[in-house]
């Protein structure tokens, strides 16, 4: 299994790429664009990640949806957010579900 440590790795990359070189790195090229150039990723690799699953190629969703994944993590990082918060985030709606997970985990 691959470990989550690859966001803490790539989180990292991205905050060291503020002050790299347009012309020889990705991100430093988006960061210099702007939320602009940003979020217009975002909303192209959205619309690929629904193309894709309506293919119904599982190796092509897993890589779209890489390329939206990692396009968010660059949004963030341009906000000065990273990844931690979303994940907290989402810790913090663990409980909001009308099921009880322990039950359901038992099978009950
Ligand atoms: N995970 C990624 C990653 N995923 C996708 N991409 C790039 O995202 C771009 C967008 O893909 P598209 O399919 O839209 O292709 P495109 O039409 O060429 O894109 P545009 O240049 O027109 O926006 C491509 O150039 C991909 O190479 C990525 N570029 C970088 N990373 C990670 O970011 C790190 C830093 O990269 P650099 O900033 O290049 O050093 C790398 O080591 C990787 O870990």
């Amino acid at each position: 299994m691959v470990s989550a440590d690859i966001l803490e790795r790539l989180s990292a990359t991205l905050v060291s790429r503020r002050d790299a070189d347009p012309n020889v790195s990705y991100v430093a090229k988006l960061f210099h664009k702007g939320q602009e150039a940003i979020l217009k990723k975002v909303g192209e690799e959205s619309v690929e990640v629904i193309m894709a699953a309506k293919d119904g190629d599982k190796l092509h969703i897993v890589r779209e949806v890489a390329d939206l994944w990692f396009h968010t993590l660059v949004l963030l990082a341009h906000e000065g957010l990273s990844h931690e918060d979303v994940l907290a985030e989402l810790a913090r709606r663990e409980g909001i579900s009308g099921i009880d997970e322990k039950a359901a985990r038992k099978g009950h």
